[in-house]
């Protein structure tokens, strides 16, 4: 078994999906979490000077999406044919294009709002109600597509991982995140009761994002 140290903040974000994984195939991994100061003075020796990193027996892998993906298919969550591999891809691909959509509203609730959206009431009805409608359209017509409960059919994959986690930090910081959406509300809490999932969930450290 080779050795796994992923690298990233103390918070969930863009790392959770890759320990997660870990988490639903039982196998260990060193979760190094960094304070800010300490990532500062390792920021140039990173590929991209960012996190997460996953290192594996010393190589260093970059790119969040890249590191899950990497894993899911050593672990076998990362769709079962090689085409419903691509649509997973392409699901993820998806989810980060929400996740730039709805940065106004996010950076503002991490504290660092872009110029012209200081005003979050206002980014999040005219950005992120918007965003999540179109985005849970998509979602419900690939949860109607198949009888898993998860967005294909081969059962859960990293691109579960990393919309569920993010809908936490969502549902967080806007209560109402769900209303209207009931099927995608059964479907967070249906991924988060997968119980090698729930047991990690139980356990880790609990950060707003
Ligand atoms: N596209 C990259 C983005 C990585 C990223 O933005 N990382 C942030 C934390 S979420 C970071 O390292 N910020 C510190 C910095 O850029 O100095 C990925 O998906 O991994």
């Amino acid at each position: 078994m080779p050795s796994y140290k992923l690298y990233y903040f103390e918070g969930r974000g863009l790392g959770e999906a890759s320990r997660q994984l870990f988490a639903l195939a039982d196998v260990s991994f060193e979760d190094v979490r960094l304070t800010m100061e300490k990532f500062m003075e390792l920021k140039s020796t990173l590929p991209y000077g960012q996190m997460p990193v996953l290192e594996v027996d010393g190589v260093q892998i970059p790119q969040s999406v890249a590191i899950a993906r990497f894993l899911a298919k050593k672990f076998g969550f990362a769709g079962k044919t090689e085409v419903e591999q691509a649509i997973v891809d392409g699901i993820c691909d998806q989810w980060k294009d929400f996740y730039a959509e709805i940065r106004p509203y996010c950076y503002g609730k991490f504290g660092i709002c872009p110029p012209g959206w200081e005003d979050l009431e206002k980014a999040k009805t005219e950005v992120l109600i918007p965003a999540r409608d179109k985005f849970f359209g998509f979602l419900k017509n690939l949860l109607n597509k198949n009888k898993s409960g998860f967005l294909v059919e081969g059962g859960v994959t990293y691109a579960d991982l990393f919309i569920v986690d993010n809908m936490t930090s969502l549902v967080g910081w806007f209560s109402g995140y769900f209303e209207g959406h009931p099927e995608i509300e059964a479907y967070y809490k249906r991924v988060q009761d997968i119980p090698k999932l729930k047991a990690w969930l139980t356990k880790r450290p609990n950060t707003p994002f």
